[in-house]
Parts: structure tokens; C-alpha cells; sequence
């Protein structure tokens, strides 16, 4: 079943080693298809020089495998998290990307100091919490997912606007329209991951951060002057025309 989605999402994880964001085995992507609510993800530990399109794991939303001869990725239950609870999303990656998880370890925001991170994420990137455990039928049950979606409602960040998350004590998860689009967002994090630590370096204090007013201009201008981004939708189309 989903034969064309498996080969999509084999086709995302086959870029995590080409665009250097994966060490051994140290990432994951998968995508959705809405209609049947099921979504296909790379499966647990495989090198990915031993990878095959065929080896996709299909999964419900209630993280059930429905097809698939291995164990889905361990940050399985994250990417059910975020396709429950974050509608507009196709795609979900995770990667282990030096610079990433340098700052989810720090717990420190990747911030918008510039354009090539205004292009993709409209605000600063998040470091969420650290993992949280709990007690769940006996088993621990790392709630990354939960860390997620709580840290983006509590600062009001729209996960459509900022499609990246740097979840302390793990690392980065990224989203995006597709398993593609998510791919294309882990790189541009780690990117200007490295550029936010280099201009710290050289200007500790440095505060020209990309004005929100910037910001959602370059999201308007993405997706439309009509796009909902948190904001009284006339005023925000005020923006728009400037
Ligand atoms: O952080 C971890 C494991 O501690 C994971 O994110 C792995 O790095 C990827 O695991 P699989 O997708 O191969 O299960």
C-alpha cells in the first residue's frame, strides 16, 4: 500500500546523508497522506546504504503499524504527535545536525538575524523544554511531541510560520508541506544555526534581529497576502502592501 508515498519519503531520508545532516543512522523522515490518515516513515537503526523504498513502515494516527516487515523509527511516536496536532503539516524530519543540536543542548533559540533565515522560518526558531518523561501503563514514554506542541502554544508561535523546533537534550525537528519540504527546512535550520553562532561570536549583544513587521512580510509574500499568521488578518494585510 501507498507504494508512490514510500518511495517520496525514501527518496526524503536518501538526502539526510547527500545534504550532510545524518551521522550513521542518526535521523528520520515521513510524510502523510491525509486521506487515509496514515503516514509512512523510515524504519529503526537501518544504514541508510542498506535502505530500500520497500522498507518504509506505514503507521495510523494512533501509531499502529499497519504495513511494514520492521519497527518504525524510534521518534515515531513525535511525528504522530505533530501530524495529530499540527493539521497543515505533510511532512516530518529529525536529524542529529552538529550545529542544531548544538543549540537544542543550549536550549538556546536559532534567532532571525537575517534574510536566509527569514525566507524560511518567519520568527525565531524555539528551544523547546527538555524531554519530559512520564509514567504510562508501566512503560516511560518520552512526550517529545507533547514538548513541542506546548512550547509553540505557550510563546503563540504559528508551526506554520516556523516550521523548526530544537528540542533540548534530543535535537531538531523540522516540517514542512511534504517529506521534501521538511528536508529542505533541516538544512536551512542547520545553516543559519552555524551563521546564528558565528554572529554571536562576533557580536554578542548583537540585536539586529529581522523585525516582525519584515517577517511576516516574507510569510506573505510565501504564502499569500491572505495567510493567517497570528495576527487580525486586516491588519496583517496591511503589512502585506508595504
Ligand atoms: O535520538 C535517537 C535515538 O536516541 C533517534 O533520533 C535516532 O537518532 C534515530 O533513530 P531511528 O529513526 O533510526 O529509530
Amino acid at each position: 500500500m501507498l507504494e508512490d508515498l514510500k518511495q517520496k519519503v525514501y527518496d526524503a531520508n536518501m538526502l539526510l546523508p547527500k545534504l550532510d545532516l545524518v551521522t550513521f543512522t542518526w535521523g528520520n523522515v515521513s510524510q502523510i497522506d491525509r486521506e487515509s490518515g496514515l503516514f509512512v516513515i523510515k524504519p529503526s537503526g537501518v544504514d541508510y546504504d542498506k535502505l530500500r523504498p520497500e522498507d518504509m513502515v506505514v503507521v495510523n494516527l494512533k501509531g499502529e503499524v499497519v504495513e511494514g516487515d520492521m519497527n518504525p523509527s524510534s521518534d515515531t511516536p513525535t511525528h504522530m504527535y505533530l501530524y495529530n496536532h499540527f493539521p497543515n503539516i505533510g511532512g516530518v524530519v529529525h536529524t542529529h545536525s552538529p550545529w542544531a543540536v548544538s543549540f537544542a543542548q543550549a536550549k538556546k533559540d536559532v534567532q532571525a538575524f537575517g534574510t536566509t533565515h527569514a525566507d524560511t522560518f518567519y520568527g525565531d526558531v524555539p528551544a523547546a523544554d527538555a524531554l519530559t518523561q512520564d509514567e504510562i501503563e508501566g512503560e516511560y514514554e518520552l512526550n517529545t511531541g507533547e514538548v513541542i506542541v506546548r512550547t509553540f502554544k505557550e510563546r503563540g508561535i504559528d508551526p506554520d510560520a516556523v516550521p523548526a523546533v530544537l528540542v533540548s537534550q534530543h535535537g531538531p525537528f523540522t516540517w514542512g508541506k511534504d517529506a521534501a519540504d521538511a528536508v529542505h527546512n533541516a538544512k536551512v535550520l542547520e545553516v543559519v544555526a552555524e551563521m546564528n553562532y558565528h554572529t554571536l561570536m562576533l557580536n554578542p549583544y548583537s540585536d539586529n534581529h529581522v523585525p516582525q513587521y519584515l517577517l511576516d512580510k516574507h510569510y506573505y509574500r510565501k504564502h499569500g497576502a491572505n495567510a493567517y499568521y497570528g495576527q487580525d488578518n486586516a491588519k496583517s494585510k496591511d503589512h502585506a502592501k508595504h
